[in-house]
């Protein structure tokens, strides 16, 4: 099937995306759909965790549109926000896992949070997505006891729990080393290949240059699409 011939995961339709009362991209346009990967680039400050904030409603959409698996974005209510978190996972680049709990907790802490309740089918999922991350017995470690990689792969583990349809990474890579860096890169890939979309944000060109994808940039408060946009991959 065309699977353009779905309704995109991801429509936004002149949105101004906001810090405070700033204005940092105005206008954004454009859609993701089922199974992209799309990579998000532009220098500091110019808006990419911005942007993947307000898809995933932690900033206000005020003017504008964005539909988001299913949500509107720019009318959703506080109450709604945990639902559509279910449907996108999101890895940042500080791993953000509870230091105080092992591995297995972190990710039963988010199961319980999202609505699981059979623990049956909790353990089950827990090795599942630990496997699909190539974690296989991580379960009983404590995150420190865990390399920037591993703890990387549980984070996406944990992005992958609901399955999403679509992945929101903020610089992912930011934290590790070249080698390991293209080792989650690889993990987003193959995660992408079996049909979820991911939008990654990424100051790491060598990842443009030795896996094209579509790219978005943010570049003098507008967003540039090179679907429809020339855009320079090196200069930011
Ligand atoms: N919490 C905040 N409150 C007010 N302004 C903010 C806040 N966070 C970011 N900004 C401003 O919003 C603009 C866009 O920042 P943003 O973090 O989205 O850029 P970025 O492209 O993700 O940068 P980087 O590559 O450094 O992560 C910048 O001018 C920044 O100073």
């Amino acid at each position: 099937m065309n699977p353009f011939s779905e309704a995109p995961i991801v429509e936004a339709k002149n949105a101004y995306i906001l810090q405070e009362y700033q204005t940092v991209i105005s206008k954004a346009s454009f859609e993701i759909h089922k199974g992209e990967f799309v990579y998000l680039i532009g220098r500091t400050g110019g808006g990419k965790s911005s942007l993947l904030k307000t898809l995933y409603a932690d900033l206000p959409l005020r003017s504008g549109e964005m539909n988001v698996a299913g949500f509107h974005i720019h009318k959703i209510k506080r109450s709604e926000i945990p639902f559509l978190r279910r449907k996108v996972g999101i890895v940042f680049q500080d791993f953000q896992l509870f230091p105080d709990r092992n591995v297995a907790e972190n990710l039963l802490f988010v199961m319980k949070a999202t609505g699981w309740h059979d623990s049956g089918k909790m353990k089950n999922r827990l090795a599942e997505v630990l496997m699909r991350v190539g974690l296989g017995s991580v379960g009983n470690k404590m995150p420190h006891q865990l390399s920037g990689g591993e703890q990387q792969r549980v984070v996406i583990a944990r992005a992958l729990i609901n399955e999403p349809q679509i992945l929101f990474a903020d610089e992912p890579t930011g934290n590790l080393d070249p080698e390991v860096a293209e080792g989650i890169l690889q993990l987003f890939l193959e995660i992408n290949r079996s049909g979820t979309a991911v939008l990654m944000a990424t100051h790491n060109h060598t990842f443009l240059q030795a896996h094209p994808a579509r790219v978005l940039k943010c570049q003098n408060g507008k967003l540039l699409d090179s679907q429809k946009d020339e855009i320079s991959l090196t200069n930011d």
